[in-house]
């Protein structure tokens, strides 16, 4: 290494993405915007050596996205026998496909050789409109050609947007178990590409992970007999890679793709569970308020209530019943919801359903002690609220030993590792953390709700008779950091709950 900073630049800052559209001239530029990550690309430190005035510039067609690589400087450094400057094109060949290399000039004669009537590949699932525009969702597998180009075009926003994220392999010989949906903005003249994701199969035989289901009687039984179909085989769908790109993103859109796709699976007979892979917080509070927005509408979980008939033991084990748990699987299964999701979203629902005087609000916790003697003090407006009365009290009391009973097993490897005392201690804090995480995003699916209202008022839903074509960073006030933090996080502790589902 030279030790010469000023042949450093920072990759993040040299990449930037252009979206383009054709223009007599030849291409006009509609939006930009550099990418979160590099590290997966160009290295961990996020620097590339060798030049100054370096500019990656990564264009796509908006619609198409087909696309091509502009890479300029002032100044390359002059080779030595040590070191010579990152040659870019090498490097970025592993991840883009080799159209994106042509010539500036090419490029654009292919962009005008696009048919007007071009529209995404895939099946036309669903399209709605908002006051952001109107917009389509197509779906298809892995399998159809014109999927797998496209898909090969923009996987390089999976290592630039999803920490740790990785494109997936094209060659896999399971590539029939991948399925993809497009998100693309429907304009005047031409669709503008605005997300994707993609979802892979599990068959029953595979061992599911932590937090899906493991009992045998969660597989509906199936038959081998007579011409079987592979895609009729009971499965578990699982959300792999989400992206909505930057100009898309915080419109509503990856809430409303996400709710779309699950929609989807829920009429989907082979899906006996949509999963989640690895998902970060962001994903996780936009799959937690649809979730919860969904399933707060229906009767079967409204009818899941705390039973408020139990007496609360001095000592010992807390109740298993404060919620009737039949009721509850049932309800689980029929949303094909996976556990621990399921009961985040019912805990959710409950706490906004406990009465006002003793619902947790968004003042931070000051005294973690306290907890076991009675109510969490993550309570909010506590002056303006009526003194809760003795029924309130117990019901807050069930409400919290129904959520610690969750963490308690969930936690379990590292929990069971401490004293008494100190056991007691931590789960407190995981308990305060995950009353506080609720209580912050029941305030934004509040105002979600209105956003939604006001989108709705200018919108109109079609949704095709469609079914699905086959059928990385994490969480901030997790149970699961939490928890490794409270077990000192050392290496001796097991991971105690997957953040992935
Ligand atoms: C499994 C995995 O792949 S995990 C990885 C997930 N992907 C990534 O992290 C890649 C980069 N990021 C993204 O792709 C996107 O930001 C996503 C997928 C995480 C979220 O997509 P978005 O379209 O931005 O989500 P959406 O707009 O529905 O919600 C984002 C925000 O907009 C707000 N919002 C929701 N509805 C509306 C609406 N109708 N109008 C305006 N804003 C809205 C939400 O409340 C939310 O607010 P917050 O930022 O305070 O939490």
């Amino acid at each position: 290494m030279s030790g010469d900073d000023d042949w450093w630049t920072s990759s993040n800052e040299a990449v930037l993405v252009s979206l383009v559209t054709p223009t007599d001239a030849g291409v006009k530029t509609l939006d930009t915007f550099h990418p979160e990550y590099t590290n997966n690309v160009f290295g961990e430190k996020e620097q590339i050596f060798g030049y100054k005035g370096l500019r990656i510039n990564l264009q796509y067609n908006a619609s198409d996205m087909l696309p091509n690589l502009k890479v300029s400087w002032k100044k390359k450094y002059q080779p030595t026998a040590d070191e010579e400057a990152l040659d870019i094109n090498e490097v970025l060949s592993e991840f883009l496909p080799e159209v994106a290399f042509q010539k500036q000039s090419d490029f654009e004669t292919r962009l005008k050789s696009l048919p007007k009537n071009w529209t995404p590949p895939g099946t036309l699932v669903n399209s709605f409109n908002n006051k952001h525009g109107d917009f389509e969702v197509y779906s298809g597998k892995i399998t159809d050609p014109a999927v797998k180009q496209l898909l090969n075009r923009v996987q390089i926003l999976v290592p630039f947007f999803v920490d740790g994220g990785t494109p997936i392999d094209l060659e896999d010989p399971d590539a029939e178990r991948w399925t993809l949906y497009f998100l693309y903005n429907k304009r005047e003249f031409a669709y503008h590409f605005a997300g994707y994701c993609t979802l892979y199969k599990y068959y029953p035989l595979q061992v599911p992970t932590e937090t899906e289901s493991k009992t045998p009687t969660d597989t509906p039984s199936f038959s081998l007999d007579g011409d079987f179909d592979l895609d009729n085989l009971p499965c578990r769908t699982r959300i792999s890679q989400f992206i909505i790109i930057p100009p898309f993103q915080q419109k509503g859109l990856g809430s409303r793709l996400y709710s779309i796709i699950y929609q989807q699976y829920l009429k989907h007979e082979p899906t006996i569970e949509l999963t989640v892979e690895d998902p970060n917080e962001a994903f996780d509070d936009m799959r937690d308020l649809a979730d919860l927005a969904f399933l707060s509408k229906q009767p079967e979980f409204q009818a899941l209530k705390i039973d408020t008939s139990i007496e609360i033991p001095d000592e010992g084990k807390a109740p298993n019943n404060i919620v009737d748990q039949e009721a509850w699987e049932t309800c689980r299964k029929k949303f094909k919801i996976v556990p621990r999701q399921f009961a985040r979203v019912l805990e959710m629902y409950l706490m906004s359903q406990l009465p006002a005087s003793v619902r947790p609000g968004l003042d931070i916790p000051q005294d973690e002690e306290e907890e076991d003697t009675g109510r969490s003090k993550g309570k909010g407006k506590e002056k303006a609220l009526p003194k809760p009365t003795a029924e309130d009290e117990h019901m807050y009391r069930l409400w919290m030993m129904l959520v610690k009973r969750r963490l308690y097993v969930h936690n379990r490897d590292a929990l069971g590792q401490l004293e008494l005392k100190e056991r007691r201690e931590e789960l407190a804090k995981v308990f305060a953390g995950v009353e506080f995480d609720y209580a912050r995003l029941l305030i934004k699916a509040e105002q979600q709700g209105k956003l939604a209202a006001a989108d709705a008022a200018s919108e109109t839903e079609k949704e095709p008779p469609a079914t699905p074509s086959a059928a990385n960073g994490k969480r901030k006030l997790d149970e699961v950091e939490q928890a490794e933090e409270a077990a000192g996080a050392s290496s001796k502790k097991a991971r105690v709950e997957s953040g992935s589902d």
